[in-house]
């Protein structure tokens, strides 16, 4: 059994959304992790370190994720994060906040699933061997975002590999297009979002080239899947200084 002064303190942000509530029973569960704040919209930031969080776990909003982890760096306290709308910008300014405390870790994934993990994995690795690709994403309609942060980080790695392997751009001979009806442009790949009731989060990368297409599929249908990654990056994000961008490098 842990020592309860052994266990890690930690504070969760947007605690009552959709996945606060599940990371704060996962965190609640977990023997070795203490949970000492839940703070949502109108509570205090303090209220995480006065508890003495050792790591805070954002699931908030792309419009507070930065002030909220801004505040968390300057405190010292390691953040483990969810909320999805992370540019390369974005990602870049908190790295700088970061070269000002180097004890802090910063862990951001852009999906908790250990299968979409996969899934991304697969889809960058799949890209080099395909004229066409496009995106698929399909969440529950009270998703605030579109298109989805997985969607944009897959799009990211298929387009890196494709640079790498030097593939032009992709056939399409569309010329007169209603708007939307082609999907967004992300990093060049097209990015279509569904909304609708009953789904969860859900995600398919369609390859294609000539006489045959390859889709790669995952799906989550409870929030219960981001649960086991959620605790990975928690346990792990103190011995991890400086910034950590998705799961990958955690699950190896
Ligand atoms: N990386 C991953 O694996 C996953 C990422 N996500 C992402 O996580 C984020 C949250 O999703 P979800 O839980 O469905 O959203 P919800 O809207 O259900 O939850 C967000 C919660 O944060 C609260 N909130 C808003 N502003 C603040 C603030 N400044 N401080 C503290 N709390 C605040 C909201 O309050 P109010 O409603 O009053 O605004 C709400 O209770 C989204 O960006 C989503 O894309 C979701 C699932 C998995
Ligand atoms: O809002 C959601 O629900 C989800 N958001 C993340 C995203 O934007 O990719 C992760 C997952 O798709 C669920």
């Amino acid at each position: 059994m842990t020592d309860e002064r052994d266990a890690i303190r930690v504070g969760v942000l947007g605690a009552r959304g959709r996945m606060g509530t599940e990371v704060c029973r996962a965190v609640d569960a977990a023997e070795d992790l203490e949970l000492v704040a839940m703070i949502d919209q109108g509570d205090w930031l303090f209220n995480a370190s006065d508890a003495g969080a050792e790591v805070v776990v954002d699931f908030t909003n792309p419009d507070v994720v930065m002030d909220n982890l801004h505040w968390c760096i300057d405190q010292g306290i390691s953040v483990v994060v969810g909320t999805s709308g992370f540019s390369e910008q974005r990602l870049e300014r908190v790295r700088s906040w970061l070269a000002r405390k180097p004890g802090v870790g910063v862990v951001i994934a852009p999906n908790f699933g250990i299968g979409a993990v996969l899934m991304m994995q697969f889809a960058a690795r799949a890209a080099r061997y395909f004229e066409s690709v496009e995106i698929i994403e399909q969440h529950h309609p009270k998703k605030l975002d579109a298109p989805s942060g997985t969607a944009a980080h897959t799009a990211r790695v298929i387009a890196e590999a494709r640079a790498a392997a030097n593939l032009g751009a992709m056939p399409d001979a569309t010329k007169d297009e209603r708007p939307g009806a082609r999907g967004a442009e992300v990093d060049g790949v097209r990015v279509h979002s569904v909304r609708a009731a009953g789904l969860v989060a859900h995600q398919e990368v369609l390859f294609g080239t000539t006489g045959e297409t390859l889709t790669i599929r995952h799906d989550s249908y409870d929030r219960a899947s981001f649960m086991p990654g959620v605790l990975l990056a928690v346990r792990a994000v103190r011995h991890r200084p400086g910034l950590t961008v998705g799961l990958d490098a955690l699950i190896d």
